[in-house]
This record gives structure tokens, sequence and C-alpha cells, in this order.
């Protein structure tokens, strides 16, 4: 996969060269390259925002730095892009998000401060049947998509085969049965007096798969009935009812 950002703070995706990711990257599982919008601009303040047309507070991304950086960085790859335009105002960003984008061949992110970018950078691409997903990643207020983008990097790229050292713990991921982790221990067995759960050390794989999935479903009701009710019709057994 070939992911390309594009942004004001080249600086901000650093972390994307660490850890995990950074090792995805050695390994040639993925391609990152990070763009400095300013490099398409023309004037000597390199200027990238402008007053919004209408009024209102802030400043609004200016459509043609956006438009030539956009068609740069595109041409750089001839593999088709899925761009991701981070927003507060975007479709939410979810596990089954980052499932379906892990199968592309391209990523392009475009960071863009809170007010936003010219929506006519969006529209013209649309027009030119590029795909643009305008995604938000929770319902908070940041300054600009670089923290949105570093969210769902991580979030795609560790879906991606051969990026995580054991594939099962992707499949037994919160949110990849649709309901939340439950809680988890390791050594040593009494720690300040708190032990681990009898049942965890019992060696009995049937009742530690009940014990785990009943804290599951106790943690999700108590914490996201939202993810409980949406669950589909067969998603829970007789066993599950009747915790
Ligand atoms: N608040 C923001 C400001 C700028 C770009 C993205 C966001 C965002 C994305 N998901 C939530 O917020």
């Amino acid at each position: 996969m070939r992911i390309d950002v594009i942004t004001i703070f080249p600086g901000y995706l650093a972390p994307l060269r660490e850890a995990l990711l950074g090792r995805a990257i050695s390994a040639g599982l993925v391609d990152l390259a990070v763009h400095d919008l300013r490099t398409w601009t023309r004037d000597v303040h390199q200027a990238v925002d402008d007053a919004p047309y209408g009024g209102g507070p802030g400043m609004v991304m200016r459509p043609q730095v956006w438009g030539e950086a956009l068609d740069a960085v595109l041409a750089l790859d001839e593999r088709p892009a899925r761009i991701v335009v981070p927003t507060p105002a975007g479709r939410p960003f979810t596990q089954a998000t980052a499932q379906a984008w892990s199968g592309d061949e391209r990523l392009l992110f475009t960071c863009g401060r809170y007010e936003g970018i010219d929506q006519r950078v969006v529209d013209d691409a649309r027009r030119r049947d590029l795909t643009v997903d305008e995604v938000s990643i929770g319902d908070y207020v940041l300054v600009g998509g670089e923290v949105a983008v570093l969210v769902m990097v991580e979030a795609v790229v560790r879906l991606l085969p051969g990026v995580l050292g054991n594939p099962a713990s992707a499949e037994q991921d919160s949110f990849s049965d649709g309901l939340l982790e439950g809680p988890a221990f390791t050594r040593p067995e009494v720690w300040r007096g708190l032990a681990v759960p009898d049942v965890l050390r019992s060696g009995n794989h049937a009742k530690i798969a009940r014990w785990r999935r009943d804290r599951a479903l106790e943690r999700t009701a108590e914490r996201r009935p939202d993810l409980l009710a949406a669950l589909p019709e067969d998603a829970l057994d007789d066993a599950d009812r009747a915790f």
C-alpha cells in the first residue's frame, strides 16, 4: 500500500515512521510519502488559507494550492488512490472503515485546518471520478487533520498482511465481533493484594472463553449499549442471552 499525506505540518506525521508502522515501511509493506502543502504556493508569503466568503471566524484553505497539490501528488503513482479528507463534518471512521481501506492500493490523506478546505477541491476531485471520503474520527474539535491521519493510518496499516506478528490479535480486536474487549491480566498472580480471576488460571479453555465472552458483554452493555443494540440478530447465542 502506498500512503501519501499532504500537510502544512510534515513533522506532525513523524510518528508514522516509529515502531510497528516504521517496521511495516522498512519491510516494504507500506510506502509512505509526506508532502508539504506550501510546496504548491506561488506567493512570497506562501499563503495556504484566506478569509471565508460570507464572513465568520477563522480561515479557509485556498482551492488553488490544494488543487495543484492533489494533481501533483496523484501523478506520482499510477495506482488509483482513495482521497481521504479528515473533517469534523465527515462520516464516522470505524473499524469497518479501516477494514475496507486496508484492501486499497493507495490512500492519499489531505490535512486541512479546522475551518476546512474550500469545498470546491472535493467537488472538483469527485467530478473527475476520484474517490473522496470525508471522515471524522470522533465528535470533538481538533486544530487540524494531522492527528486524525495518525489515527486512521495506524488503524488501517495494522490490518495489512504481515504487519502484525500475530494476525489472530486483529481478529480478536474489540469491535471485530461487535463487542468491547473484556479485562486482561498477566503475571504476577497477585499484585497489591489483587488476584487474577481463578478461571483464567484453570486451564479450562471452554470456561475461559465463556468467562471472557460474559465480561465483554457486561462491559459493552455498561459502556456502549449502542454497540449491543447494533449487533446482528444472530450475533448472540443462547448462552449470551442468558448472561
Ligand atoms: N476537528 C478536526 C479539524 C480538522 C480536521 C479534522 C478534524 C476532525 C476529524 N475528526 C474529528 O475532527
